[in-house]
């Protein structure tokens, strides 16, 4: 079984090189869905967030509001650091225990998509490290059009994460997005037929 990281700035397309990998038999474990699933009500994560941030980032039905949150730590790193060091532990914990599961199978191929993995130095747990590239004025386009994000949020993430340069020198191979979503697919398909052969 080949560990890959699969990991690009906000917006570089790493769902979308995901959903294609997994269309082709690999199975996905997704970071950014696990760090939803620790702070849903009812959990120590939110508990803990709200102890932190204050009811104000409650909605009214108790859920976490998202874009308030973002909001918040997006504009100041300390805070950012202190939700971090709440969901991070949490994420990490679950998508080890996915991971195990995802080993146990007959999988060839296992992908752990993740925003932050040269930010949080995950590099040494995958056989490959594979970074999506989309240059930043693309990424803030293509977030802005199909999430409705301002585009100084889009920036303000873009920012709180590594630069284009830290990235890239952790890439055994890179997908470049910049292009059509048919160039990125005949590149996902270039991608998966060199994993396979990694998988051996
Ligand atoms: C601040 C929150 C509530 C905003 O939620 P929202 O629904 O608007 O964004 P979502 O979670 O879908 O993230 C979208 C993208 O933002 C970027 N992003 C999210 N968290 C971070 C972070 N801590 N540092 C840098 N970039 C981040 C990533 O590129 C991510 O793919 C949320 O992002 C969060 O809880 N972040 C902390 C946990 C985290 O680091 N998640 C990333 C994967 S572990
Ligand atoms: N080649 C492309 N051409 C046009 N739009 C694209 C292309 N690739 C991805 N997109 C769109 O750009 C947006 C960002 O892509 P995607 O959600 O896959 O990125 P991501 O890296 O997973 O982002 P995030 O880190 O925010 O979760 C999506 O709305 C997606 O549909």
């Amino acid at each position: 079984m080949l560990k890959v990281g699969l990991t690009g700035g906000i917006g570089s397309g790493k769902s979308a090189v995901s959903s294609a990998l997994s269309s082709y038999g690999a199975v996905v474990i997704d970071a950014d869905a696990i760090a939803r699933e620790v702070v849903e009500p009812g959990t120590p994560g939110l508990a803990e967030v709200v102890a932190e941030f204050g009811e104000g980032v409650l909605t009214p039905e108790g859920r976490l509001d998202r874009p308030r949150l973002g909001e918040i730590v997006f504009a100041d790193e300390a805070r950012l650091a202190g939700l971090n060091a709440i969901v991070h532990p949490r994420v990490a914990e679950r998508s080890g225990q996915l991971m195990e599961e995802a080993l146990a199978s007959d999988a060839k191929v296992v992908v752990y998509d993740v925003p932050l993995l040269v930010e949080n130095g995950l590099e040494s747990l995958y056989d490959v490290v594979v970074v999506v590239d989309t240059p930043d004025e693309v990424r803030v386009e293509r977030v802005s059009r199909d999430r409705g994000m301002p585009r100084e949020q889009v920036r303000a993430r873009i920012d709180a994460q590594a630069d284009r340069r830290t990235r890239l020198a952790s890439a055994d191979l890179v997908v470049d997005n910049s292009g059509t979503r048919e160039e990125l697919a005949e590149r996902v398909a270039e991608l998966w037929r060199d994993l396979l052969e990694r998988a051996g």
